[in-house]
């Protein structure tokens, strides 16, 4: 079969987005897959461009293949040494069948197919390489975290100075403390794997974090100034957004500096990877206060119990801890705008549970309503340090309208009891799986800074972990879609209303754009 690699010049080249790979025909190209420097530094390759095509004459298989790629530090400095990986020679890998990931090796996105269907993208799989590009002396990582916390960050910072030592030899990492700023405005923290040995037990972040003060040249003159050379960037989206600065910085100023981002975030909103660390542990967790509202309002007449919980523009821990209560009489979140009067409104269904069930519990992400609540409330366009806009409290809006309604206009006595645990589910320590997690993230991000990787976040793609592109990321958000399966069971396990009375006067002004994504989406996934 005929192999070979087109340049654009030559005719057959794919425009595709940055960093976009697109091949052909399935695992039998990489057979022949020359090492990246080969084709991203030829001549006619602008350097923009990433993508190859593989010319193919077998019919059977001419189906495109796609590679959303990570950068390599090859493709700015071409002449790299490698070394052998020294867990060639560890005695935990040596019964391993296969100690190092091929490099054909790629993680397929969508993996609900149908025969005729593309086969859409593909990430490379994460793991340990047979080469690395840098040796264990001469490795000075650093370690930063940013943003809100999560459960888990702390097992994240263990397990990468432990990766990096154990399985790499290297014995020089520096802890930047309080986030970005702190690269140009804090001392450094010299961490060891006796150091960090029981931070995994403790919530929050050993490292301090904070939001804004992300000033790339100041950051990356830092780096340099200090020798740094592999920089692992723990933080939600914004922090991702912030690591692809530096790492293009780090790539104008040709520096050998690989920059692997890890990705964290309490509301699961960051796209293409399955789940983000911490979430299982904060879904559990708001259990708790569910389980507290249901104890409290069942227990009283007429009870009422509302439960705050994070979740800025994905309503994921809302909807993920009410499918597992079975408490929740109503989940209200970002994605689905909801009204308080009329026909089909809160109110009414309040008041039919409390005639049912004598008691009713809500579940509210703290993203709600917020459009309508600012129809009723002076609109603050407040933000915070790294530019986030601050939410209205729907929490304490919602409380004080119902009770307004109940009490003044029903005249019905009720017992409103609200429970605000939002800081309380992030932070505490990772649960026993968020801690397997976690020790993956930090493990493959160890193992594609030491093969060269560079500019990516690492991530579990259906269950297998691999290295993403940044931009991919950060372009768009994850957040519960209404059509999916997911929230469909939670509209049947609640039986609430689907909030899709479009009546002005009833606040229901929004729910117009929720109908005609509906209508225009069909119900996905499972
Ligand atoms: N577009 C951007 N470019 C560079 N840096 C950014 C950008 N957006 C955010 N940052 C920086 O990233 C850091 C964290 O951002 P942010 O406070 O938005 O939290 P996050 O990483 O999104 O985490 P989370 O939202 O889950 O708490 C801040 O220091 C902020 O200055
Ligand atoms: O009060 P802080 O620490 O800025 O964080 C609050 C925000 O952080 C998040 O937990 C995201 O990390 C949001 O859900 C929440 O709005
Ligand atoms: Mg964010």
């Amino acid at each position: 079969m005929d192999l070979s690699i087109s340049s654009p010049l030559c005719g057959a080249f794919v425009a595709a987005p940055t960093s976009t790979l697109i091949l052909s025909p399935k695992s039998r190209f990489f057979r022949s897959f020359k090492p990246r420097n080969s084709y991203l530094n030829h001549p006619l390759v602008p350097r923009q461009y990433f993508p190859i095509r593989a010319q193919v004459s077998d019919p059977a298989v001419d189906d495109d293949f796609v590679i959303a790629d990570v950068p390599h530090l090859t493709s700015f400095l071409p002449d790299l040494p490698t070394y052998p990986n020294p867990l060639q020679n560890s005695q935990a890998y040596a019964i391993v069948k296969q100690t190092f990931v091929r490099p054909e090796d790629v993680v397929a996105q969508k993996i609900v197919v149908q025969r005729d269907s593309s086969r859409g993208k593909h990430f490379r799989r994460a793991g340990p390489r047979e080469k690395v590009y840098f040796t264990s002396e001469e490795v000075r990582a650093c370690i930063v975290t940013c943003g809100g916390l999560c459960p888990g960050i702390n097992t994240v910072i263990r397990e990468i100075v432990c990766g990096l030592n154990y399985m790499y030899g290297v014995n020089d990492i520096l802890g930047i403390q309080g986030g970005y700023r702190g690269f140009y405005s804090k001392n450094t923290l010299t961490l060891t794997p006796k150091v960090v040995n029981d931070i995994h037990k403790r919530g929050g972040t050993f490292l301090l974090t904070s939001r804004g003060g992300h000033d790339t040249q100041k950051i990356v003159d830092n780096i340099q100034d200090r020798g740094i050379n592999q920089v692992y960037i723990i933080g939600g989206d914004g922090t991702q957004r912030g690591a692809a600065r530096i790492f293009e910085e780090v790539e104008k100023r040709g520096l050998k500096v690989a920059v692997a981002g890890i990705p964290k975030t309490i509301d699961n909103d960051i796209a293409v990877i399955d789940k983000s660390f911490g979430f299982d542990t904060a879904v559990e967790e708001a259990q708790r206060a569910i389980n507290a509202a249901h104890v409290e309002v069942e227990s009283v007449e007429n009870g009422i119990g509302i439960v705050k919980l994070m979740g800025r523009y994905s309503g994921f821990i809302a909807m993920f801890a009410t499918l597992a209560s079975r408490d929740v009489d109503c989940c209200l979140i970002p994605e689905s705008p909801f009204y308080l009067e009329g026909k089909d409104g809160l109110f009414e269904f309040i008041e039919e549970r409390l005639k049912e069930n004598g008691h009713i519990v809500i579940v509210v992400a703290e993203g709600a309503g917020q459009e309508y609540l600012a129809q009723s409330m002076h609109g603050i366009n407040e933000k915070d340090a790294s530019g986030n806009r601050l939410l209205l409290d729907v929490g304490l809006w919602l409380t004080q309208n119902i009770k307004d309604h109940f009490t003044k206009e029903r005249k019905m006595a009720i017992n409103m009891k609200y429970i605000d645990p939002t800081y309380m589910i992030r932070a505490i320590p990772s649960n026993a799986s968020d801690n397997i997690y976690c020790t993956l993230l930090a493990q493959s991000a160890v193992h594609g800074a030491m093969a060269g990787y560079t500019g990516f976040t690492v991530g579990p793609v259906n269950s297998r972990h691999a290295y993403i592109p940044i931009s991919h990321v950060t372009e768009t958000q994850n957040t519960v879609k209404l059509t999916d399966r997911m929230w469909a069971r939670l509209l049947a396990s609640t039986n609430q209303p689907s909030f899709l009375n479009c009546d002005e006067s009833r606040g229901g002004k929004v729910c117009k754009d929720t109908i005609d994504l509906i209508n225009n989406m069909k119900i996905t996934s499972t």
